[in-house]
């Protein structure tokens, strides 16, 4: 047999399909394995994407040499995902192959220099065994090895690490007959307490063994010598087994369980629709667009009911999942053991087993982030995208994909529905709604009744402030204690977006930059220190101005300690629990944070972003916003829209059971259209007013886009190049196709990198996806300029 295997290394000379020979003690080998193969002068891993008997191949075929895993970790329908996806997403098929392994699994290449000849196994270099050539440091040694690859001494071979690391622990068998055991009991000495103990445990427990060995530990507080000891009496057989990390011991398993909810009419519509079509197996696209608080999380669970009714599977996206602890609790409590989740909150381990509980099919339901859209589930009745509007759907990075798009694949695929759900469905959703390529189901109250919170502008630029800075006004700190008075509890957002706590000179006007990027650098009050966030970059805090060392210089922009400060002046008796990246980093504390204000323990939520969606606190009665206005000034076709979107979704955190709530929201442009429809909550009247905006601006949803990127060492280059490429690209399209560009990146320099831009804006181009595919081949060549391009098909951010 002869396998088609991609092999890891990305370059176009290697996309694409290469034969390697099967040797029979290899046995058979299946699609979707991960395999070992000699390529060049090296070992490579790759991936069999098919199987044949005969190959066009002239020469002779070289010998595949091993087999990584037991079973291959991707089914068939992931191998033939890969070759559409790669086609969209100018994407090397490896990358994507990769991508939709674990991380864990992604394997790390380890560089070792082996000696060859038997002068060279001789060297005190080696020490007896290869060299790890990325421990190597010494310059002496590097000429060493130089000299010793020139001479052919020595060479160069690859190993692959693999990462993940299957956990076991001992299991303990029993080796007689209960009468065995019985009559070993009785011959113990009567002093020898612990052995009996451990005996009269085995007689009692004979019908639960095998048993591991914290579960005999921790039910008989027998120790680990006695274990031992029995083993070496032949009283017990002792073996390694693999176990598999549970992630979700620390959630509450039935802490929903006894609210037992009756649908409501709306939602009760909604199911009708839906559940036919998952009975009938029809790949249809459902937009479930509900106001904050309509529930359509009880439409999802009893879709995923259904689902698993008819023998069929259930794949669920929700954003950062780490985020919505309240949502894996639901789906945990429904389905139970059924139930398995991944997102880059878990430790590797985790993350390892999880998927591998998928892979062997031993789970009915998939609850993840993004990269859940590649989880390698099998016979899929049902794919749910909950906040389908959340950007960060798509990937910023190579493989630049969308997991809705992959959903809608996978959707076609398996034949099944795909149900999407927003409160704010992202425009291009809503318009396809319109068109009737997605089904459009409405939510259009809450679930209990309850009405949309009243929501109140203040102006920034009239407000009365409270305390010495410009962060918080009367009206919103009166609010804040009236709501504690009644022991209710608050949500303050922070807007991060397009924000930064930067260095100004008010002598000289000079703003503290990274010296590799164009971005100013933010302060961190924690680390005392000025820091780039794009490359990690750090310098100390000045205290005077590094241009004109004049000693009057601010620090602009507010950030959430600082915001906490003031609010602990201004309430001292209030408590607050802060949630932003700082306080969130470690493994949990979004739970925590999140458990401890669901249980009251403190009074104000403050936090960034990241507090907007999915949070469902009855005792929340207010929501204030900070800063509401400055993600409406990135250069982005689209910040009306995310900043709708994020009023709308915060506002929403506010009175979502019995009590009513309340929301402030403070802003420098209460004028604003997304702002003043984010007042109202009213989405489909924001939908009609941005679809005429995009109309007239020639945007998505009206126009399709993609974003070419250059990037070079020198301005120069990537102006060049860029120029080069629109020169080529232009006469080849239509008319009335638009070719916007190129233009430095709003962000002009990353990483001591220069971006220049062009933006295709196109209705129908038939040869656009061959052009662009064809500027990824000729962008190799140029490589070695130091240049490279990125192609990105529907950008989220064009900056
Ligand atoms: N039929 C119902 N009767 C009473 N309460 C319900 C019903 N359906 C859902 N709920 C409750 O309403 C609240 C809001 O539901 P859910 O969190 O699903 O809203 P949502 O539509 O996802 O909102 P958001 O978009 O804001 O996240 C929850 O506490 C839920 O338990
Ligand atoms: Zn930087
Ligand atoms: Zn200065």
């Amino acid at each position: 047999m002869i396998a088609q295997v991609i092999v890891d290394v990305a370059a176009k000379q290697t996309d694409r399909v290469f034969e390697y020979h099967i040797p029979d003690e290899l046995g058979e080998v299946e699609v979707g394995s991960r395999v070992f193969v000699p390529f060049g002068p090296r070992k490579v891993q790759g991936f069999v994407i098919g199987l044949s008997t005969k190959s066009k191949y002239q020469g002779e075929l070289k010998d595949l040499l091993l087999v990584v895993d037991e079973m291959p970790p991707l089914t068939k329908e992931l191998i033939t995902l890969s070759q559409a996806l790669a086609n969209h997403v100018y994407s090397y098929r490896i990358s994507i192959l990769k991508t939709m392994l674990p991380r864990v699994m992604r394997a790390n290449y380890r560089k070792i220099l082996v000696p060859v000849s038997a002068k060279a196994k001789k060297l005190r270099l080696f020490q007896g065994e290869p060299l790890d050539l990325n421990r190597v440091t010494n310059n002496k040694q590097i000429a060493e090895i130089r000299h010793l690859l020139r001479s052919n001494d020595a060479k160069v071979e690859y190993l692959v690490e693999n990462r993940a690391k299957v956990k076991t622990e001992s299991q303990y068998l029993l080796t007689k007959t209960k009468e065995d055991y019985v009559n070993i009991y009785e011959a113990i000495r009567s002093n020898a307490t612990k052995q009996k103990k451990l005996v009269m445990f085995l007689i009692e427990n004979y019908a639960k063994f095998p048993l591991l060995q914290n579960e005999i530990e921790q039910d008989a507080k027998i120790n680990t010598v006695s274990l031992t000891n029995a083993v070496k009496k032949g009283w017990l057989n002792k073996k390694q087994v693999e176990i598999y990390r549970n992630p979700l011991d620390d959630y509450d398993k039935d802490e929903n369980q006894n609210k037992k909810i009756i649908l409501n009419p709306d939602q009760k519509n909604a199911l009708r629709k839906i559940i036919p079509i998952i009975n009938e197996k029809q790949a249809q696209t459902f937009l479930l667009e509900g106001v904050t608080g309509s529930g359509k999380t009880e439409v999802y669970l009893n879709a995923i009911s259904a689902t698993l009714k008819i023998g069929k599977n259930a794949l669920m996206l929700v954003p950062e999942i780490s985020l919505t602890p309240q949502m894996v609790e639901q789906v945990k409590s429904h389905f139970g053991e059924q139930v398995a989740v991944l997102h880059s909150g878990l430790s590797e381990g985790e993350l390892y087993d999880e998927w591998r509980r998928i892979r062997r099919g031993e789970v009915r339901v998939v609850v993840g982030a993004r990269s859940a859209v590649f989880a390698p589930l099998t016979n899929i009745g049902l794919i749910v995208i909950d906040e389908e509007h959340e950007s960060s759907y798509k990937q910023e990075d190579n493989p630049r994909y969308h997991a809705r798009d992959v959903a809608i694949w996978r959707s076609k695929y398996n034949s099944c529905p795909l149900l999407l759900g927003s409160a704010t469905p992202a425009l291009g959703s809503r318009a396809r709604a319109q068109k009737g390529v997605y089904q459009l189901l409405r939510l259009p109250q809450r679930a209990n009744k309850q009405s949309l919170p009243e929501v109140n502008l203040i102006d920034l630029k009239k407000a009365n402030f409270t305390g010495g800075q410009f962060d918080l006004s009367v009206e919103l700190v009166t609010a804040i204690k009236n709501r504690m008075a009644n022991k209710e509890q608050v949500i303050l957002m922070l807007n991060r977006r397009g924000f930064a706590n930067f260095m100004l000179c008010r002598e000289c006007g000079y703003v503290m930059k990274c010296p590799n990027c164009d971005l100013s650098l933010t302060m961190h009050k924690d680390t005392q220190k000025m820091q780039c966030h794009y490359c990690g970059y750090t310098a100390a805090i000045p205290r005077e101005c590094p241009n004109c060392h004049s000693k009057n210089i601010r620090f602009l922009g507010t950030g959430t300690q600082k915001v906490m400060a003031e609010l602990n002046k201004l309430i001292p008796e209030a408590r607050i629990l802060r949630m932003d990246v700082d306080t969130t980093r470690r493994k949990g504390s979004f739970k925590k944070i999140l458990d401890a204000f669901g249980d009251h323990e403190a009074d104000i939520l403050l936090g960034t972003q990241m507090i907007a969606k999915g949070l469902d606190f009855p005792n929340v009665t207010l929501v204030g916003v900070i800063n509401a206005d400055t993600g409406l000034w990135v250069p982005d076709y689209n910040a009306s829209e995310r900043t709708f979107e994020l009023l709308t979704q915060v506002a929403g955190r506010a009175g979502r059971a019995e009590k009513k709530g309340e929301v402030i929201i403070q802003t420098f442009n209460p004028d604003h259209y997304a702002i003043k429809l984010a007042q109202t909550q009213d989405y489909e009247r924001f939908y009609q007013y941005e679809m005429r905006v995009r109309h007239a601006g020639n945007y998505p949803p009206y126009f399709y886009t993609v974003l070419i990127s250059v990037a070079a060492k020198k301005e120069q280059n990537a102006a060049r190049e860029a120029y080069k490429i629109k020169n080529w690209l232009q006469p080849q399209l239509n008319r009335q196709t638009i070719v916007l560009g190129p233009t430095p990146s709003a962000i002009s320099r990353l990483k001591n990198q220069y971006y220049y831009q062009i933006l295709v804006k196109y209705k129908k181009e038939d040869q656009l996806n061959q052009l662009l595919h064809q500027i990824q081949d000729s962008a190799q060549k140029v490589k070695k300029y130091g240049l490279s391009v990125y192609i990105d098909n529907e950008p989220e951010r064009i900056m």
